[in-house]
């Protein structure tokens, strides 16, 4: 633990926004993030108890602050890059569903296999039958692996109890992670992720809206849920219709929780319009959103949060983003890291968002920095390298940023630190 972290020959701090004020970019200006360069790489970044407290060329920033007693990282010629910020996880789950994956690949749908009893259905019952520390020692391995991958920020959701005390018991892991953490957690109470079997949409909605989320309010009130900031409802077919989304996201909201939730994954319901009246956070998905929810989303400020990997491994016809991010929609990006979905590494997301959704390489990464910051309400803090903005960066061992989405499925070999508040997190010693 150290209270002042020096970062020493950068070839590059990739800052993202103009200035420190920007909290998020959207059209044109998520194509132009900010870059310092020096072909002699002899930028500096300084952290001082967890906040970056001045960078630029390591002379100017010798001259303005006293550089004794630091913690010194020389980056080698290499690239300073925001900490990533995944917007959209549900990280906390018992077991897996690798035979539905086959299952998938044979043929069957998500739907399918969803009303077939599997999917989110199989993944609830072994999540109910699992202890609290059972679920807590999985998920910090799953954080573990984030953190090395470069996500120092995650939004992450409950979702695989549908009932009180299982809803409850991932939240309480979440919270756990988080206060312990190094990784950062933007929690987020998913009850309404599918209907339970032996129930009823209207009886759920009820259920969610009055005792799950009184019991949340109070548990908020006397500090043991603090990580819990969003509120999500599955927006789908066979789920949960648009009347009840709405119903269970104003229910959230008189409590403070963020609107959140999964629109238009697989059908056209129009949920972007109504999320859009909300003017609710974020809205993730998106594949089949149509024109006027665009145009709406782009008015409300609404973050789109696209899911590549998810769009990628179901198939799906992937979300318009090239017309969301002309028409000035916000959009950020996530893992959508579930069972159903397992890639915890932002690089490989935005690797897919630029081939799959063709965003450019700078568009990807505004979406898993400043964008997804901003999703979860920390675009004035998080997201971007700034004096006074929290000391959460990589360092990569190549001469250009561009190199971590270019090599797919390799950022383990360029990502030689990670950096929360300061302190070292995770450091590879043979890149
Ligand atoms: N679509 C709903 N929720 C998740 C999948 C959860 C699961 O299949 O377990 C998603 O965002 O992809
Ligand atoms: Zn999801």
């Amino acid at each position: 633990m150290s209270a002042r972290l020096l970062i020493t020959n950068a070839r590059q701090i990739v800052q993202i926004t103009e200035s420190a004020d920007i909290r998020f970019l959207k059209g044109i200006d998520a194509d132009r993030i900010k870059i310092l360069e020096d072909n002699d790489a002899r930028l500096a970044l300084l952290i001082s108890d967890g906040i970056i407290a001045d960078l630029g060329l390591f002379k100017e920033v010798k001259e303005r602050n006293d550089l004794s007693d630091v913690e010194i990282i020389d980056a080698q010629k290499g690239v300073i890059l925001p900490g990533l910020v995944d917007a959209h996880s549900h990280p906390v789950f018992a077991g897996d569903r690798v035979h539905e994956f086959a299952m998938k690949l044979a043929g069957a749908t998500y739907l399918e296999v969803q009303a077939a009893g599997g999917g989110i259905h199989f993944t609830t019952s072994a999540t109910r039958a699992a202890t609290e520390n059972d679920l807590y020692q999985d998920f910090k391995k799953i954080a573990n692996q984030m953190l090395a991958s470069g996500t120092t920020t995650l939004e992450a959701k409950s979702g695989y109890g549908l009932e009180t005390s299982t809803e409850m018991k991932m939240l309480k892991v979440l919270e756990r992670v988080n206060r312990e953490g190094p990784l950062e957690i933007s929690g987020t109470f998913c009850g309404a992720h599918a209907v339970p079997r032996g129930t009823d949409e209207h009886t759920q909605t009820h259920l969610i809206a009055g005792e799950m989320l009184d019991l949340i309010r109070k548990c908020k009130e006397n500090g043991e849920l603090k990580c819990v900031e969003n509120i999500d409802v599955f927006c789908e077919k066979g789920n949960f219709n648009v009347e009840n989304t709405e119903r269970i996201l104003l229910a959230g909201a008189k409590m403070g929780l963020k609107g959140n939730f999964h629109a238009e994954e697989l059908s056209c319901l129009h949920s972007a319009e109504m999320g859009a009246r909300l003017q609710v956070q974020a809205m993730s998905h998106l594949e089949e959103i149509s024109d006027d929810g665009i145009k709406q989303m782009a008015q409300s400020g609404s973050v789109a949060v696209l899911l590549p990997s998810t769009a990628f491994l179901l198939r799906l016809t992937p979300p318009p983003a090239r017309k969301m991010i002309n028409e000035g929609v916000i959009v950020a990006l996530g893992s959508d890291f579930n069972p159903n979905a397992w890639c915890p590494a932002m690089a490989a997301i935005m690797h897919m968002a630029c081939v799959t959704m063709r965003l450019s390489l700078a568009e990807a990464l505004s979406a898993a920095t400043i964008n997804s910051a901003h999703s979860i309400g920390r675009g004035a803090t998080h997201g971007s390298l700034h004096k006074g903005r929290v000391g959460d960066l990589l360092i990569l061992k190549v001469p250009k940023w561009e190199h971590l989405i270019y090599r797919f499925a390799a950022h383990n070999t360029i990502i030689s630190h990670v950096v929360k508040r300061g302190n070292i997190v995770y450091k590879n010693e043979n890149v």
